[in-house]
């Protein structure tokens, strides 16, 4: 018989014959069997619950139970405690089945589901698309085996569709029907979350499908936008990925923007369809970039090894060390726009950071003219400030609104919108999704081998950016102009994905693409403690 009162409500039944009760109380689901203690959860973990006749079934994530031992426990302590990442990693599906009386079961599935799905709606309307072959078959494999799974016991309505080759998750994304759907979630790596934005994007109707919540599922290999989203501590969780497609609520996450002569693109591998014309009339490419572009070393070992996709994110270790050993300058003119709100301030970007992982902006109006630029196209003319950017400039010096160059030898710039581009490299420690700003990293060419390679000891904690010779910025735009764009093995990448290896210039677009989290952090800001506060990033 169901009770209630202010704080708990219990529902006796019998789980194969044996005395069972279930009670929620708080934000905790518990379950006893013959009075000994059975299930205890968070009740956020708990998925749906569902009554047929007498027959409930309750679906939730729960820790596998201990050999010799039927429990699943969770208590308050673990789940408020340091262990909580460890203990979210074992989270498995869990269903039980129990024989109830009807009339008082209804009200307790009320209450149950009230009490797991506080802030959301159960039973999300889910369009998957799966790149089956992310992650060498990872995606068809984790589909299968956690993704329909779960989404079908949460209740989901589910639309699947496993991709064929490139741009079918971008034609996908540009067709379907949007207010069929309460999330999309990519089960793939970011090149999946980078068609799928760029095939929303391109619509007629992009305000409204830019609204259209994503979520990731992590099958790729690098997965910086996951990682950025849940914290490298969670690793690939497929599980927790999928309660966020369940129960993740909507954030702002701004857009880059980018733009290249038309001539360069190759249609087959970029077949984008955004179009523009600069002012002499020539007809430039737009598309979108939610997470990084790299050109010098860090392009060269995200597309240079892909090959070496087999030993999973190591890869972007191995490859910067291969890479840095070889040293070779990046060849390109880098102009940077810092704008009003820009910085070299590492004071001020750490402020910044730490107001995101406080405020979570959870939507904001479209803009008027979607794919409007505020500085031109890249076929446009810049005016070069006269003073080139110098590291020891302070904020109170910069020239902003001017277009400055970066006047020494690079060995790479990386330039980003998400903390992590991998588990293994927090590239940008102090971006911040909404801030109207772009992240700069560049790295002078002259630094030592030995500096270069040591980098690769604290690339996870984000200190990179305390290393002699890093220079940490933010900007409104950036401009990136190859001086050879015919040099052979030399690669620019946009989101993780080869580009033409060709001029191109970003900016900070007013278009945001709506993404899920689960927390009221919209990523867990790292707390690096800096050696020094408020000096140039330079140093
Ligand atoms: N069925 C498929 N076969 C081959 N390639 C595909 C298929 N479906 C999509 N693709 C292409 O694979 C590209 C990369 O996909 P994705 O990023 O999801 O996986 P990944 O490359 O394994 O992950 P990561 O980028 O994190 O290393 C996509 O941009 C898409 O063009």
């Amino acid at each position: 018989m169901a009770s209630a009162n202010a704080a708990a409500m219990a529902l006796h039944g019998a789980y194969r014959g044996k005395p069972a009760v279930l009670t929620i109380d708080g934000s905790e689901f518990c379950a006893h069997l013959k009075d000994q203690l059975w299930v205890q959860l968070p009740v956020k973990l708990v998925l749906d619950a569902t009554l047929h006749g007498n027959a409930l079934t309750v679906s939730m994530l729960a820790p596998p139970s201990r050999r010799m031992s039927y429990q699943r426990i969770i208590s308050r302590e673990q789940w408020g405690g340091r262990h909580k990442q460890k203990i979210m990693q074992t989270l498995r599906l869990f269903s039980m089945n129990l024989e109830v009386a009807a009339p008082d079961a209804e009200a307790f599935v009320d209450a149950l589901l009230k009490a797991a799905y506080p802030r959301t709606t159960p039973h999300r309307r889910v369009i998957v698309l799966c790149n089956p072959q992310s992650g060498q078959g990872h995606g068809k494999h984790m589909l299968d085996i956690v993704v329909k799974p779960v989404l079908k016991r949460a209740g989901c309505a589910m639309t699947v569709i496993e991709t064929d080759g490139p741009a079918h998750a971008y034609r996908v994304s540009q067709t379907l029907k949007v207010t069929d759907y309460d999330v999309l979630a990519c089960v793939g790596g970011d090149g999946t979350v980078h068609e799928v934005v760029n095939g929303l994007a391109s619509r007629s109707d992009v305000e409204q499908a830019m609204q259209l919540p994503l979520a990731p599922i992590p099958c790729g290999s690098g997965n910086g936008l996951y990682i950025s989203l849940h914290g490298a501590e969670n690793g690939f969780v497929h599980y927790l990925a999928c309660l966020n497609v369940i129960k993740g609520t909507p954030h702002v996450h701004e857009l880059m923007t980018i733009t290249q002569d038309v001539h360069d693109m190759d249609a087959n591998a970029w077949p984008y369809t955004l179009r523009g014309q600069a002012a002499d009339g020539r007809e430039y490419a737009q598309y979108y970039s939610f997470m990084s572009q790299a050109i010098g070393i860090m392009a060269d070992l995200d597309i240079g090894t892909e090959p070496w996709r087999f030993i999973g994110d190591l890869r972007f270790i191995l490859g910067f060390l291969v890479y840095a050993i070889r040293n070779r300058p990046c060849h390109a003119d880098v102009d940077v726009l810092f704008g009003e709100r820009g910085t070299v301030s590492l004071h001020e970007m750490r402020r910044g950071s730490d107001a995101a992982s406080r405020s979570k902006e959870e939507q904001r109006p479209m803009p008027v003219s979607p794919h409007s630029l505020r500085y031109g196209s890249v076929l446009d003319p810049i005016t070069l400030a006269t003073t080139p950017y110098d590291p020891a400039m302070p904020d109170a010096e910069l020239l902003r609104n001017e277009w400055m160059r970066l006047p020494m030898p690079l060995s790479f710039v990386y330039t980003g919108k998400v903390p992590y581009v991998a588990r293994s490299l927090m590239a940008f420690p102090y971006t911040h999704p909404h801030d109207g700003l772009i992240d700069v990293v560049a790295q002078d060419q002259r630094v030592t081998l030995f500096n270069k390679i040591a980098a690769t000891s604290h690339g996870e904690s984000g200190r990179h950016i305390y290393d002699q010779g890093v220079h940490y910025m933010k900007v409104q735009a950036l401009r990136i102009t190859p001086r050879n764009k015919l040099a052979r093995h030399r690669y620019i990448s946009i989101d993780g994905e080869k580009a033409p290896y060709a001029p191109f210039q970003a900016e900070l677009s007013e278009l945001y693409m709506t993404l899920l989290s689960l927390d009221d952090e919209e990523w867990h800001a790292p707390s690096l403690r800096p050696p020094m506060l408020d000096v140039p990033a330079a140093h």
